[in-house]
């Protein structure tokens, strides 16, 4: 198969061959006798993304989401590779866990890695057993699932790490510097007529760089690999780089604030919390400059019953992963990044970090994971028109550049109209 006229992220027209799921060869290049082309009509071709954070919920909450639909959900999204989060039921913190999980993780359309996570109650021997993606997130603070651990532990569970080289992903805020006042009194009514701008109050912006920065001392003295997961703050940010660990920002900390918690109510509650638009405006800088090395959603879906209660019943997250590239490149379009950055922090950036050194390229030799866009074509978000099972986003009104197509390993797996039939892998199997 060739793809032809494809302009990359670089501003270079080019051809694409792929053969058995791989990039065989990128440049100019005549057709060759009986070869399947796909005019790409000089339309963008990115590298299919990375999602390294989503949380598709199977086993044990499947009424929020599954590997199916969250999968589908991904490649209509031009993701083509996700990392899930161990807050299932069972746990990922065994390898009993990890392996009920990996049985269901085989109905995914896109390809996948599976982290373990840390509780008192796990079996790090029988998990580090396993093909981890990463260890993580490790919760600092309690979050959905309420899997927070204490110090002792994450030093630990660092050590183990670090003796396996397996990556540590962090969510970091410390609870001791919640602000309990924040969410005592009147709240407002259920779901969009909540007060979640008292979320941001309660689980205050100091409570992340304090935990960062205890995040990376762990890393330095057990010589784990830290990444610290959704930085919320451009203080945690630089407390993630001047201890040398990598970091991603989810979509919602860049484009959502706390001026946006009236309209989304229970909506707009999620960990760590939406914060002020100076600091919002602050990590939208730090992206565009490079301080933040990757994008990834924490795709963390949950049912509209469950949202349309108080601000204290209604639980934490929003789901992301079909409506992260398409903001992206929304906001490239509208010259707030370059074509190039979006490239690196949803695909080179997080391939480096998570060494998937077949995934996240456009060249010789790397899985054929594509997606095309028509920059010119941009468009309204609406949940509607979005196939994560949870039914809304938070991005209800936005523009998004939504792909055309998008390929996994040479397969295509979304048309922009339906699904096609491929059986997502294991990146670390
Ligand atoms: N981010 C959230 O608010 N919620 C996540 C858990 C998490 O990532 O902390 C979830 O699983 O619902
Ligand atoms: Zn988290
Ligand atoms: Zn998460």
């Amino acid at each position: 198969m060739r793809i032809s006229n494809a302009t990359l992220a670089d501003g270079r027209v080019v051809d694409v061959r792929v053969e058995d799921g791989e990039i065989v060869a990128v440049g100019d290049l005549d057709p060759v006798d009986g070869e399947w082309t796909i005019d790409a009509d000089e339309n963008l071709l990115l590298p299919g993304a990375i999602d390294v954070h989503v949380h598709f919920r199977e086993p044990g909450f499947e009424h929020k989401e599954t590997w199916e639909t969250g999968s589908r959900s991904a490649a209509a999204g031009g993701v083509t590779t996700v990392a899930d989060q161990p807050n299932t039921d069972p746990t990922t913190t065994t390898g009993e866990g990890f392996d009920a999980k990996a049985e269901r993780a085989e109905s995914a359309c896109i390809d996948y890695g599976i982290n373990g996570g840390v509780t008192d109650g796990w079996d790090p021997d029988s998990l580090f057993d396993r093909p981890l993606f990463a260890l993580g997130e490790v919760f600092l603070a309690d979050s959905t699932g309420d899997m927070g651990i204490g110090a002792d532990l994450f030093s630990t569970a660092a050590e183990r790490a670090a003796e396996v080289g397996v990556p540590v992903t962090v969510h970091a805020e410390d609870a001791t510097l919640f602000d309990e006042s924040a969410i005592e009194g009147d709240l407002g009514g259920a779901g969009r007529d909540a007060d979640s701008d008292a979320w941001s109050a309660y689980r205050r912006a100091e409570a992340e760089a304090a935990a960062v920065e205890r995040a990376v001392r762990v890393g330095n003295e057990s010589g784990a690999q830290i990444h610290i997961a959704h930085t919320s703050t451009p203080e945690g940010v630089d407390a993630a780089r001047e201890g040398g660990a990598t970091c991603e920002v989810t979509p919602h900390h860049l484009f959502l604030s706390r001026d946006d918690c009236d309209e989304l109510g229970t909506y707009g509650r999620m960990n760590p919390p939406l914060r002020s638009e100076e600091r919002r405006e602050a990590m939208f800088e730090r992206l565009a400059d490079g301080h933040i090395d990757v994008v990834a959603t924490d795709h963390a879906p949950h049912t509209t019953d469950e949202k349309d209660q108080s601000l204290l019943d209604a639980p934490s997250g929003v789901p992301g992963v079909e409506t992260m590239v398409p903001l992206l490149l929304g906001a490239a379009v509208e010259g707030d990044l370059s074509l190039e950055r979006v490239r690196d922090v949803v695909a080179a950036n997080p391939a480096d970090i998570f060494d998937l050194p077949q995934k996240g390229r456009i060249e010789e030799g790397a899985d054929a994971d594509l997606a095309l866009y028509d920059l010119d074509a941009a468009r309204e978000i609406r949940g509607d028109d979005l196939h994560s099972k949870c039914g809304w986003t938070p991005f209800e009104g936005f523009t998004g550049v939504f792909p055309e197509w998008t390929m996994v390993r040479g397969e295509t797996v979304w048309d922009g109209e339906e699904f096609g039939d491929v059986a997502g892998e294991n990146v670390r199997a």
